[in-house]
């Protein structure tokens, strides 16, 4: 075995090694959920092991991939915000509201022709007002994608990127790119544990910016509203329960602007149709917070997802009772072997691993002596 091929399998090995312990700590003692999370965020020496492994991995050898999960999340921004994939998208929607508004008003004509005068003229008062409540929705829509377009882009796109580890958005100028994460590899990352952050009172705008320019680790808060896209690569995995991926998403919510794309990036080597419920079952839960799904592509080794968060989110009375179990990873359902010592890799992870070092050009088989 050669010397890179060596050091790629030792570097894998820790990662899957510190997500296979989190996983059987918290399948061993869920009901102590934020005791095992708070001991692993305060184990400086776990965090930074992982956090030098991920960063190496990413820097020296997954950089070599035909396609990275930083390529398409940078050319999903670029298309959504400066190719026109936005406004398609709120022209779609648009066309959708104005397509159900005909067809309420005319399902409210034919209910008209059984009722009495007096009956009639009331339904028909009550209607008109619903009608031209939904007429200026749209009309606040089209409005709101004005004003979202002609004051928000300009300048950079405030980006932030969770469980960012060294920050690899930094590199690109049409970005104003926070990272942030519960163990830093480098020094442009923020210290900061997203589950526990606190969202607070947006910001004017003409202040955003600078604010984000400013923050300081460790990061406890941020206001709610201030950026246009939020970024989970390989981040809902990590965490051991579903309830705490079901956070992430509501936290996102909070913290994107109107029309603001969340970005999930999740390893999965298997082919498509392998875990398309799982991915149906979390269009579904992140949906009912007020997204919609713009994009969804398999690459080889990933699922790439893009929601927006719609413009009517405000209005929506967010079900927060959307079972969070609904982010479930294929991995919850593994059996614990046996021996609580022994750290077992799940299926899943040993796949993602073996498989995406197998395409990097170096690699041919790790069956090859
Ligand atoms: C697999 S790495 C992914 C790193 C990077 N996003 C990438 O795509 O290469 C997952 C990262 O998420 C971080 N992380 C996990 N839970 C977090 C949390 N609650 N808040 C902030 N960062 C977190 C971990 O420390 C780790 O660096």
């Amino acid at each position: 075995m050669d010397s890179e091929k060596e050091e790629h399998l030792r570097l894998a090995a820790i990662i899957k090694g510190v997500h296979a312990d989190l996983r059987k700590k918290y399948k061993n003692g869920s009901n102590d959920l934020d005791g095992i999370w708070k001991t692993h965020c305060s184990d400086q020496s776990v965090l930074k092991e992982y956090a030098d492994a991920m960063y190496n991995l990413s820097c020296n050898h997954w950089s070599k991939l035909p396609k990275t999960r930083i390529d398409w999340c940078r050319e999903t921004i670029m298309e959504y915000f400066y190719n026109d994939g936005l406004k398609k998208a709120l022209e779609k929607e648009q066309r959708r509201d104005a397509h159900r508004l005909k067809i309420k008003l005319a399902c409210q004509d034919s209910n008209l022709l059984d009722r009495s005068d007096e009956n009639r003229k009331r339904i028909s008062e009550t209607d008109s007002r619903a009608a031209s409540n939904l007429v200026s929705d749209v009309q606040a829509e089209v409005l709101s994608t004005l004003d979202f377009q002609e004051s928000q882009i300009e300048g950079k796109i405030r980006l932030l990127d969770v469980g960012s580890c060294f920050n690899p958005f930094a590199r690109y100028d049409d970005f104003l790119a926070v990272g942030i994460d519960i163990g830093p590899a480098t020094s442009n990352v923020l210290c900061c544990d997203f589950l526990q952050l606190e969202t607070t009172s947006p910001l004017e705008i003409d202040i955003i910016k600078s604010y984000l320019q400013n923050l300081k680790s460790p990061v406890t808060e941020l206001p709610k509203n201030s950026f246009h896209v939020i970024v989970f690569s390989l981040l809902l995995e990590y965490l051991p329960s579903p309830d705490q991926r079901w956070t992430c998403c509501l936290k996102a919510n909070e913290l994107l602007n109107t029309n603001g794309l969340l970005l999930i990036i999740t390893p999965d080597s298997h082919k498509q149709h392998r875990n398309a419920a799982m991915i149906k079952s979390w269009k579904e839960a992140i949906e009912s917070i007020g997204f919609k799904q713009w994009r969804y592509v398999k690459l080889e080794h990933l699922h790439c997802l893009a929601f927006r968060k719609s413009a009517k989110t405000e209005e929506l009375s967010v079900d927060l009772n959307v079972p969070s179990g609904m982010l479930y990873i294929p991995q919850d359902f593994h059996e614990l072997s046996d021996s609580t010592n022994m750290c077992e890799y799940s299926e899943e992870d040993e796949k993602f691993f073996m498989d995406s070092a197998g395409e990097l050009p170096c690699f041919h088989s790790f069956d090859e002596n």
